[in-house]
């Protein structure tokens, strides 16, 4: 496959930080690498620029960074337009903001393309506040709203071409969830998978029932992974950690599972902070995690042959 890897060096979304150095970790870690022993090709583009800064004033007083997230939101929709007619995207973060111009510019070229895009969101958190409900005023915290065309978002953020339809979003791995999220979430009709559901059913069956809806609509699919799905055991390097998150392995059966399925169409690997990481290890997993959606395996087959039902 041809595989396009951007940087998105922004940390103004988030509370702390740091996120501006994501893309030179994963790169450090060996991205590209990891990428073309797999047999891809794969170029790396560089960084993503901003939009120019225009000053913005909102009656949100929490707001954080607006006018610096709008203008990168601006640049990174443009960027995922122009580099998905012909490639997989792969952004590197950069705070979660990013989503809200990856989601956006990629909504519009599979509009183009006459594909429905569909999105999994793997996180701890929704990122699902708008500007007007956001008690902490991180932007990173409004991208998924945004990118699925919720109200207040007008004149603050660039007009969005094309909005994902919230019922052909899966957000899996939750575990901090605001209540203005929750009620939002609910009247939009996203297909939530929390902790609490992938303890209790497994994350493989959860996982195989979304990618079966992508297949039958012959969707596009974006993954966009946030470093806080993970357990903070295992992923120490993010601002937002949150405890009781997806173990080692079943972050790779996801991978795994994406990888078997062929639909992923492009990708977010969002807010490592490599200032919070232990020599690299986040970093170093985040790549792991990538090369399996990219299709590195255990064994060259499925160890276990099956007729389809377990
Ligand atoms: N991308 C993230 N880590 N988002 C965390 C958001 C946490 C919380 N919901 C907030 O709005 O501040
Ligand atoms: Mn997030
Ligand atoms: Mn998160």
């Amino acid at each position: 496959m041809d595989c396009k890897i951007l940087g998105a060096p922004v940390q103004d979304g988030a509370g702390r930080m740091g996120c501006e150095m994501g893309p030179s970790a994963l790169r450090t870690a060996g991205l590209a690498g990891a990428l073309r022993e797999l047999g891809h090709r794969v170029a790396d583009l560089g960084t993503i620029l901003p939009a120019t800064v225009r000053p913005l004033a909102h009656g949100n007083l929490a707001l954080k960074a607006l006018p610096e997230i709008s203008a990168w939101t601006a640049g990174i929709a443009e960027a995922a337009y122009d580099v998905s007619a012909d490639a997989m995207p792969i952004f590197l973060g950069g705070d979660h903001s990013i989503s809200a111009g990856t989601v956006s510019g990629l909504a519009r070229r599979a509009a183009e393309a006459g594909r429905p895009l569909f999105v999994l969101w793997l996180d701890a958190h929704p990122d699902f506040h708008t500007l007007d409900t956001t008690a902490s005023g991180n932007l990173h915290g409004v991208p998924l709203a945004y990118a699925s065309g919720q109200p207040g978002f007008g004149g603050y953020f660039p007009d969005l071409p094309v909005a994902v339809d919230p019922k052909r979003i899966c957000a899996m791995g939750l575990r901090s969830v605001d209540p203005a999220e929750r009620e939002a979430l609910n009247q939009a009709g996203v297909t939530v998978h929390d902790m609490r559901a992938i303890d209790e059913h497994g994350i493989a069956p959860l996982l195989r029932a979304f990618l079966a809806r992508v297949a039958a609509q012959d969707g596009l699919l974006h993954v966009s992974l946030d470093v806080d799905f993970l357990d903070p055991s295992i992923a120490p390097a993010v601002g937002t950690t949150v405890p009781g998150g997806a173990t080692l392995r079943e972050a790779h059966l996801v991978m795994e599972m994406l990888s078997d399925s062929g639909l992923v169409s492009s990708l977010d690997l969002v807010e490592l902070n490599p200032f919070l990481d232990e020599r690299g290890r986040t970093a170093t997993l985040m790549v792991d995690l990538t090369a399996s959606l990219m299709g590195r395996r255990i064994m060259d087959r499925p160890t276990l042959s099956h007729s389809g039902s377990f």
